[in-house]
């Protein structure tokens, strides 16, 4: 069974804007993240862990290599293909919640399900079982903004796994909360992961996280070493 979730290969990315010179970022980087597995992602700033992510979430292309989800080549797959992939095998968590201010916490997470198709009901249900299982079931009718920084974290991250996704990118996804609080919050994402066999990579600053992650990987001179 070929288990791999996500696969880089040869992917090259450079940053080219107006009179500035060139920016390249990923020179040619080799990645691949199987079933089940939780990759840290660990670098010093501007190395490109970001960029990393967003070519793996299909947020933007590479110039040059080959990135597959779930199997699946993306080079030259049409933006409804890239949406619906995007949409139907990966949760994004970042560092920042984005949640919709004016709709509540239940709403946020069944937004992106109701977005594929889910019934309303069923959303629903699946919003107050995630929700539940983050410890807020009793906030699931409060609005974002009534919520603590780690609530508002914590339904980001459920509304990321609403789609039952095969594939979790998260950027900084503690990095906005105290340290205790990102501890905590930290490790029920990193549960929630492990307890439904999810693909994870986590870019993170937390050296303390680490132990507890399969692999850690750095990005050097633009390419992907295991750390
Ligand atoms: N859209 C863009 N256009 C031009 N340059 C960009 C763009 N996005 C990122 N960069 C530059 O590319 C480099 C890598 O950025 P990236 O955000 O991937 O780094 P990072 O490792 O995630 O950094 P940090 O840890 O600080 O978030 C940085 O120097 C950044 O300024």
């Amino acid at each position: 069974m070929n288990d791999v979730v996500l696969r880089l290969q040869g992917v090259k990315k450079t940053y080219r804007s107006g009179e500035e010179a060139a920016l390249p970022i990923l020179q040619g980087a080799d990645f691949a993240l199987r079933a089940g597995e939780l990759v840290a992602l660990v670098a010093p700033s501007g190395t490109g862990k970001s960029t990393l992510l967003h070519l793996a979430g299909l947020l933007d292309t590479p110039d040059e290599g080959e990135i597959d989800v779930c199997g699946q080549n993306t080079r030259g797959l049409a933006d409804a293909g890239r949406t619906a992939l995007r949409r139907d095998r990966i949760g994004f968590v970042y560092q920042f919640h984005h949640l919709l201010a004016e709709f509540t916490a239940q709403e946020n997470v069944m937004l992106p399900q109701m977005i594929a198709g889910v019934r309303k009901a069923d959303a629903r249900a699946k919003a107050e079982q995630l929700l539940g299982l983050f410890g807020l079931g009793h906030r699931v009718k409060h609005l974002p903004g009534k919520l603590s920084g780690g609530e508002q974290q914590r339904v980001a991250i459920a509304r990321a796994l609403a789609n039952n996704p095969a594939l979790l990118l998260a950027d900084e996804p503690t990095g906005n909360l105290d340290v205790r609080t990102a501890d905590v919050v930290f490790e029920e994402l990193m549960s929630a992961v492990r307890g439904q066999g999810l693909a994870a990579l986590i870019a993170t600053h937390n050296e303390e996280l680490l132990t507890r992650m399969d692999r850690v990987i750095t990005l050097r001179d633009g390419l992907v070493v295991e750390r």
